[in-house]
């Protein structure tokens, strides 16, 4: 329990500092580690979690130069890795800033650190132009990713990898996916702005917002009629498209984004599987907003004694657990939890969700193939070996979208199986 005011600054930078802290022992936000703070504070310590996070490479490097030696309490440090964050990004009232945080080290292990957490912020202002300098001329600093990340995108990428590390270090942007059964794209445009809200079209049924806004301002939300969703995302139902009346699978499905977009878009026998019961869940309840039905199941899809009836599908959707390298913007802490070896053991779970699926579809059927990641060796190094593997598929359509001011990355490969 913090007594500090649930709507100061200090209490921001005290909750941010804690979720940091686990973070960097090893949990990931998407274990809802905001569900502790006081709903008040919630978008203030979002955006100080987020963003130091993804800002994690340049408090790093000032803190290096600002500590005289390693600080035995994680939490300190994860408190001024977010202050020095807050500084940097809102240059304004800087004193009040580093007198919060005090306020929030005043919390942490007996309030032995108030004063370090102050000379450390105050020596960071004294020295800020010299230490921005040094971090410029960094290597790896400025691009805020870890030496290997970088190194695995300037060999997959050598012209486009600083575009794609400079949108992972942008806020990502909002966006919409309207449920064309229950409201046109247009309508639904109109509707946003009748509410204030400026909202460009893109791809099939997306609208991306000017500004991110909490869902509960989204007209229609709890009714159904859009659901949050990246465009590129949106493209998985854009390419496999399976006709009205077809047995589809779809593989690993949760939060069921996906699914749920296949169901808006076709009446379809469909099927959605999932790893983790409680993933399931959100499956159902996302199905249950927006009035639409499928079968959900909590299964290995590699294990097909566990859940196949033995009838094929007509479409398969395998939208594989993988690295997540292109939404680092939505994941911050993915790229510092993951080690490089982490490639491979993805690359090897892809490689066998593909042999088990492959068989559950039927000749002249479709496969997507779909990861979140802009490392080849998901993706098109991937396909090749399972083209080698299995001589009866053959590409319809690849793509690999990279990630930018407008779409997260995604990598697409549609299948045949050729009879
Ligand atoms: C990239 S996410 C899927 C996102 C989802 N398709 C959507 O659009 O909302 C990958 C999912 O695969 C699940 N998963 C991982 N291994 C699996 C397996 N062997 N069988 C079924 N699901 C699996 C994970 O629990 C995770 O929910």
């Amino acid at each position: 329990m913090s007594r500090l005011p649930s709507n100061s600054l200090a209490y921001a930078l005290r909750q941010a500092a804690r979720i940091d802290a686990a973070v960097f022992a090893g949990q990931s936000l998407a274990d809802n580690l905001l569900a502790r703070v006081e709903a008040v504070a919630r978008p203030a310590v979002q955006d100080l979690v987020y963003g130091s996070l993804r800002a994690y490479g340049r408090g790093d490097f000032f803190l290096a130069r600002l500590l005289e030696r390693p600080l035995a309490v994680d939490e300190v440090r994860a408190l001024l890795l977010v202050a020095l964050y807050r500084l940097e990004t809102r240059p304004e009232a800087v004193h009040t800033v580093v007198d919060q945080a005090v306020s929030a080290a005043g919390e942490i292990a007996h309030g032995k650190f108030r004063a370090l957490v102050n000379g450390v912020l105050r020596s960071f202002l004294r020295q800020r132009t010299a230490l921005e300098a040094a971090l410029q001329a960094d290597p790896v600093a400025p691009n805020q990713h870890p030496a290997w990340w970088l190194q695995e995108l300037q060999a997959a990428w050598p012209e486009q990898w600083s575009a794609i590390v400079a949108a992972g270090n942008q806020a990502p942007p909002m966006a919409l996916r309207v449920n064309r059964r229950r409201c046109s794209r247009a309508d639904y445009q109109a509707q946003l702005a009748a509410a204030g809200i400026a909202a460009s079209p893109l791809g099939d049924d997306g609208l991306t917002l000017a500004q991110p806004v909490p869902v509960d301002r989204l007209p229609g939300f709890f009714d159904g009629l859009v659901s949050v969703q990246d465009p590129g995302a949106q493209r998985a139902a854009e390419l496999l498209a399976p006709a009205p009346g077809s047995r589809v699978l779809d593989a690993c499905a949760a939060p069921g984004g996906k699914t749920a977009h296949l169901l808006e878009r076709a009446d379809l026998d469909l099927l959605a599987l999932d790893l983790k019961p409680a993933r399931c869940r959100r499956i159902e309840d996302g199905l249950g907003r927006l009035y639409l039905a499928a079968k959900v199941v909590a299964a290995d899809c590699t294990q097909l004694d566990q859940w196949w009836d033995g009838l094929p599908f007509d479409a398969v959707l395998a939208d594989v657990p993988c690295t997540a390298s292109g939404v680092v913007r939505r994941n911050p802490d993915a790229k510092w939890l993951r080690r490089p070896e982490d490639i491979a053991s993805f690359a090897l779970t892809q490689s066998r969700i593909l042999d088990a699926l492959w068989q559950v579809l039927r000749p002249g059927g479709k496969l997507l193939y779909a990861t979140c990641s802009v490392f080849p060796r998901e993706n098109q190094r991937q396909i090749r070996g399972f083209l080698a593997r299995q001589p009866a598929a053959g590409i319809i359509h690849e793509e690999q979208i990279l990630p930018d001011a407008e779409r997260d990355g995604f990598f697409y490969c549609l299948l045949e199986k050729r009879s």
